[in-house]
């Protein structure tokens, strides 16, 4: 008998987007580009040649989105906004266009009883400021600053919910070790000043947020994947330890504990520079959430030749997979959500992304979209957020990762991630039977798990 399952009152469900994914017009009405707009158009950098130039039309769009929000009963839409739609050169004169943009979608999302969840940067650098070393430069922390300062200013009286940052790990992991990400730098020594300057942007952003007399939440949203060791053998656990310093404690730890975790100068070695203290006192800025994107796990080897962390993750056999080859492991969020409340003193926690890419059958008669594997995700990884509610965990809400199939990255539209599916080529929107599944979710809070 399985016991009801009651998400605490108020509890926040919701559904995620970014920017360069889903607007397309990336340059329309003065927006500047970002460095996706040049990586999409390198040859050989996206499957199939796919870009955002439209991606899902969002930009032209989204009030019939916002539409799709509200049939799904959404109680909060995360969603990021490009820079250098608002500031074309990353710097200085403000793009109204593009502001007005934002600021349009936030009152059409709070007159249908949205809550809009910023995010800053999602990715979407501007060129002009990456043409000046970008997150290489440590004045990216005060150009970031400035840029939050104008979002602040126009949106703190109606936006209640900041994230600084998307993923930080992403960023350098993806943009500046391997090389598979915007703007495509394979270099190890570049990887951690990056990482570190994306730090101390978020330190800059939350300061600059509560010297303005911000009084709303502002956090910071990271990827969280637990580590595992193949065997509980010396060399396995310390590539497990090495892989989770990497991707997890390199991130929290500054914020929270103004330290990087000791492990990290092992995956780093002669890359990893000596840090300023006072870098540490900006970027440890008190917050007010953490933001859990969570996926998958993985299982670590040790593996010398594996570079950065020297470990290698194994395919588990009796698992499922999803179509980025992901395992389908819901105690990993339990998990993950228990090391977080209880390495930093059990912040306010939202899972800021969850979802997964799995084949979807075409729209069939009746406009149905039958995507059971979805749903099966949804159901158990919800089921491991309420495990760690009842072990205390401070969970506030939820947002599935995305409303709607769009660019995934280096994927291109090959992977979709929606509870809405999108015909690229008619842009025709269609709800999947997650959606509605959803919708049942959000109108029991969870009772129907
Ligand atoms: O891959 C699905 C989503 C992306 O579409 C989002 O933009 C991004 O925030 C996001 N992060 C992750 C987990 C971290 C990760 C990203 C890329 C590759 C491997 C791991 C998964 N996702």
């Amino acid at each position: 008998m399985t016991q009801t399952i009651r998400f605490p009152d108020g509890f926040l469900w919701g559904a995620s987007t970014s920017a360069y994914q889903i607007e397309g017009s990336p340059l329309a009405d003065g927006a500047g580009p970002s460095i996706w707009q040049r990586f999409v158009h390198t040859p050989g950098n996206i499957r199939d040649g796919d870009t955002g130039d439209i991606a899902c039309d969002h930009y032209r769009r989204w009030e019939q989105d916002v539409e799709l929000m509200k049939q799904i009963g959404l109680q909060a839409y995360r969603f990021s906004i490009n820079w250098g739609r608002v500031l074309p050169q990353g710097r200085g004169a403000v793009n109204q266009a593009g502001l007005d943009f934002y600021d349009r979608l936030v009152d059409r999302l709070l007159a249908n009883g949205i809550k809009p969840m910023v995010t800053l940067f999602h990715w979407d650098l501007p060129e002009a400021l990456d043409n000046q070393g970008g997150w290489l430069n440590r004045d990216i922390a005060d150009w970031f600053a400035d840029y939050a300062r104008v979002m602040y200013g126009k949106l703190d009286d109606r936006v209640t919910s900041w994230a600084t940052l998307n993923e930080p790990w992403v960023v350098a992991d993806g943009g500046y070790l391997h090389g598979t990400l915007a703007p495509g730098h394979r270099n190890r020594f570049e990887a951690p000043i990056a990482s570190h300057n994306l730090l101390r942007a978020h330190g800059a952003a939350v300061k600059a947020y509560r010297e303005m007399g911000g009084k709303h939440d502002i956090g910071i949203v990271v990827n969280i994947e637990p580590k595992y060791p193949a065997t509980n053998s010396p060399a396995d656990v310390d590539a497990a330890a090495r892989a989770h310093a990497y991707m997890n404690a390199q991130y929290l730890d500054p914020v929270f504990l103004g330290r990087y975790p000791e492990k990290i100068k092992d995956v780093y070695g002669e890359a990893w520079p000596e840090w300023p203290a006072e870098d540490f006192e900006l970027i440890k800025q008190p917050i007010d959430f953490v933001g859990v994107n969570y996926y998958t796990r993985s299982v670590n080897k040790d593996d010398a030749l594996a570079y950065p962390v020297r470990a290698t993750p194994l395919r588990q056999t009796s698992a499922t997979y999803t179509e980025t080859g992901w395992e389908v492991y819901a105690r990993g969020l339990t998990d993950t959500l228990t090391w977080v409340a209880q390495r930093y003193g059990n912040p306010p926690l939202y899972i800021t992304e969850n979802g997964a890419a799995f084949f979807d059958p075409p729209v069939a008669e009746g406009g149905r979209i039958n995507d059971p594997l979805r749903v099966d995700y949804y159901q158990k990884h919800l089921r491991a957020i309420h495990d760690a509610i009842e072990a205390g965990v401070d969970m506030r809400g939820y947002c599935a990762w995305s409303l709607l199939d769009n660019l995934e990255w280096a994927h291109g539209f090959s992977k979709r991630f929606g509870l809405v599916h999108v015909n690229f080529a008619t842009q025709e929107r269609t709800l999947k039977d997650s959606a509605y599944y959803y919708r049942e979710l959000i109108a029991s809070n969870g009772k129907v798990l």
